[in-house]
């Protein structure tokens, strides 16, 4: 695993979302759930600070017939990035920290009447070795891990009249196998996915409440439904890839 000059910052961000983002927001009553469809829920909490909307976002979703590692990976690749994410504009990668570390800079299209958005982060990829068991006990096949968050960076000439929102948002999927028996191979339909999306956004500037607000209850559940449909139908004629 290449060490760069981000990594210390990484593994704190990584340490932080392994202790609290798997935190079953079903547990304790600080999370209302706002969105729910099949095995998808999603929360959210209330945050304004200094007047703006941060309302925190955390999805749980368990999805059939792919593994964490695919998940993680459709998710990190930029090759694919225009394929399912519907609100960003642009985007460019300013630098390659390492083959699973790469610095992002994207603009997200504009939502009348706010000023348009850009984002600047770092976002890198890892497998998770000794994998925090969920409640429930089950032993996960492994887990992998996409973190994402706001960095500086020089060669971001940012696209003039964009507000800089700040992000701080992982992606963190766990593999179940349930083997098929009598020695028969493991195929797809003895797979699943159990993810856990957290999103901590914030909008950089003013912008209406009710805007915003409107803004997250419509995308994150579009977000998560069609983001997980497109890793089932790419992944699906495919070898499964642990
Ligand atoms: O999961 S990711 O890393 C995937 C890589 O793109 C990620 C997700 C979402 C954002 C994000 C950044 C800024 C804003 C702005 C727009 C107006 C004011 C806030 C929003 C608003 C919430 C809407 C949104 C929600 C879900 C998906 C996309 N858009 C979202 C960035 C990264």
């Amino acid at each position: 695993k290449g060490e760069h000059r981000l990594s210390a910052v990484l593994e704190k961000h990584i340490q932080n979302h392994l202790s609290d983002s798997l935190q079953l927001p079903g547990n304790d009553n600080t999370w209302e759930l706002f969105a729910e469809e099949g095995e998808m829920k999603v929360y959210r909490k209330e945050l304004v600070e200094d007047g703006l909307i941060c309302d925190p976002l955390k999805a749980i979703h368990s999805i059939k017939r792919v593994t964490a590692r695919e998940m993680c990976h459709y998710f990190w690749d930029t090759d694919v990035r225009l394929e399912w994410e519907g609100t960003i504009e642009s985007f460019r990668v300013l630098e390659v920290l390492d083959e699973r570390t790469i610095i992002i800079y994207q603009t997200h299209k504009r939502v009348w009447p706010s000023a348009q958005r850009d984002c600047l982060y770092l976002s890198s990829m890892l497998k998770i070795d000794n994998p925090p068991v969920t409640d429930g006990g089950r032993i996960p096949h492994d887990t992998w891990m996409v973190c994402n968050f706001s960095v500086d960076h020089n060669d971001a000439n940012s696209v003039s009249g964009c507000v800089r929102a700040t992000v701080e948002i992982c992606l963190i999927c766990q593999t179940f196998v349930t083997p098929p028996g009598d020695n028969r191979p493991i195929d797809r339909d003895c797979l699943h996915c159990e993810i856990v999306y957290v999103a901590n956004v914030n909008p950089g500037g003013w912008a209406p409440a009710s805007v915003l607000r409107a803004i997250y209850k419509r995308e994150y559940p579009k977000f998560l439904r069609r983001f997980t449909a497109y890793v089932q139908t790419k992944t699906n004629a495919k070898e499964i890839w642990f």
